[in-house]
């Protein structure tokens, strides 16, 4: 039997209201609403910390074909505050399926919308921007009122602003912990070699957990990294104390400037010379702890195929992104010099320190799925240590 559906809204900040059915749970989510335009990869998004309080919308019409396992995740629960799409298959299959989108959608209690135009949004969050958007899916039977109507667009203007939260501090492991892994879940973004092997440990890594995906910590360790993950507020002083050879800044969501202790632990370590490599929300942090400015930037940077120029070689790869805010390219300080640019916009991708070993990158080079074309900048990550001694 197939389900029937109860009806949904999507209503925006603006007063923009987009009607479509429940395919999660029944009941009312809000966030920040911004599209991603990767064809693939819809349970690596939604289970991705960056997204907390945002509400993606997935561009490519058809998700759900190949249901949900539990492999492809990059963290332990879905993060994004709730999901909308044009059209939920009503079979999925893959082999390695064990559940439908929809089954994991309710059974983690998310709120989610299909059947509305998602290309007419998209275009709308173009123009305006991203803006916050609430979605209200009704149980069946219950009636789709103007009431309803105004409430949710109410519960959308309500919202808070993405703009000054500090959200690496909500998501972040309360606790250390080693990283450890098996054999089945070792790095897919290998360059298209397969399944990774794992190296005996050469380096000593301590990352910072903003928010990190399990795909960054396990290409590190197919490099040769002993990880030790640590929380986000964990002072410079306790992770010169484990002695590490490099330091990791991992992505995570919210607006990297209120992240006050994140900034003045990174400021110190990479001041003392340790190895740093940050990548999305890390390399924000490792631009403003090197004096640089962060902006919002009008609806981010959310996809699979974008073009990133490597302004060392004049490379340009095509990478995954994922990110709302960036790295203001004008106020780089003397001591940071720009590497990557977007060909997209022209905003900064990549950073890199002149008088310490540190460098970042806005994108993500551990995309899973891919593409892979940036995963060079693990290598630069162990060169780097490898040349500072190890
Ligand atoms: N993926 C990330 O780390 C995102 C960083 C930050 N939250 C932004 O939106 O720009």
């Amino acid at each position: 039997m197939f389900p029937v559906f109860a009806p949904a809204i999507l209503a925006l900040a603006d007063g923009t209201v987009f009607e479509g059915v429940a395919i999660g749970s029944t009941g009312q989510t809000v966030g920040e609403v911004v599209f991603n335009t990767a064809l693939t990869g819809y349970q690596e998004i939604l289970t991705d910390p960056s997204y907390r309080q945002q509400i993606v919308t997935l561009t490519y019409p058809h998700i759900g074909n190949v249901g949900v396992n539990d492999e492809d995740v990059e963290s332990g629960a879905i993060q994004a505050a709730g999901l909308i799409i044009k059209d939920l298959p009503q079979l999925h299959a893959n082999f390695r399926a064990d559940q439908s989108l929809g089954e994991y959608l309710r059974r983690e209690g998310i709120v989610a919308i299909a059947g509305l135009d998602t290309r007419a949004l998209t275009r709308h969050l173009r123009e305006k921007g991203a803006q916050n958007g609430a979605i209200v899916a009704l149980r069946e039977g219950d009636a789709l009122t103007d009431t309803v109507r105004a409430q949710a667009v109410a519960a959308a203007q309500a919202a808070p602003s993405m703009a000054g939260l500090d959200l690496a501090r909500v998501v972040t492991t309360r606790a250390p912990y080693e990283w450890t892994q098996t054999e089945w879940r070792l790095a897919r973004a290998d360059g298209g070699r397969g399944y990774g092997q794992l190296t005996q440990p050469r380096f000593h890594v301590v990352a910072y957990d903003f928010g990190v995906k399990y795909n960054i910590l396990r290409m590190l360790a197919e490099r040769g990294c002993r990880i030790t993950v640590v929380p986000a507020q964990t002072p410079a002083a306790d992770v010169l104390a484990l002695q590490p050879d490099g330091v990791f800044l991992s992505n995570g969501p919210g607006d990297p400037q209120p992240c006050d202790y994140a900034i003045a632990a990174a400021a110190t370590l990479i001041e003392r010379g340790v190895p740093t490599f940050g990548i999305c929300l890390g390399h924000q942090i490792m631009a403003l702890a090197s004096g640089a400015r962060t902006f919002k930037m009008k609806f981010g940077h959310h996809g699979a195929n974008h073009p990133v120029k490597d302004l060392d070689t004049g490379r340009v790869s095509i990478t995954s992104q994922n990110h709302g805010f960036a790295v203001d390219a004008a106020s780089l300080p003397p001591t940071l010099r720009a590497t990557h640019v977007s060909l997209f916009d022209g905003t900064l991708q990549g950073i890199a320190r002149t008088d310490r070993p540190a460098f970042g990158f806005q994108g993500h080079p551990e995309a899973s799925p891919g593409p892979h074309d940036i995963a060079y900048l693990f290598d630069r990550f162990t060169a780097l240590m490898a040349a500072a001694g190890k």
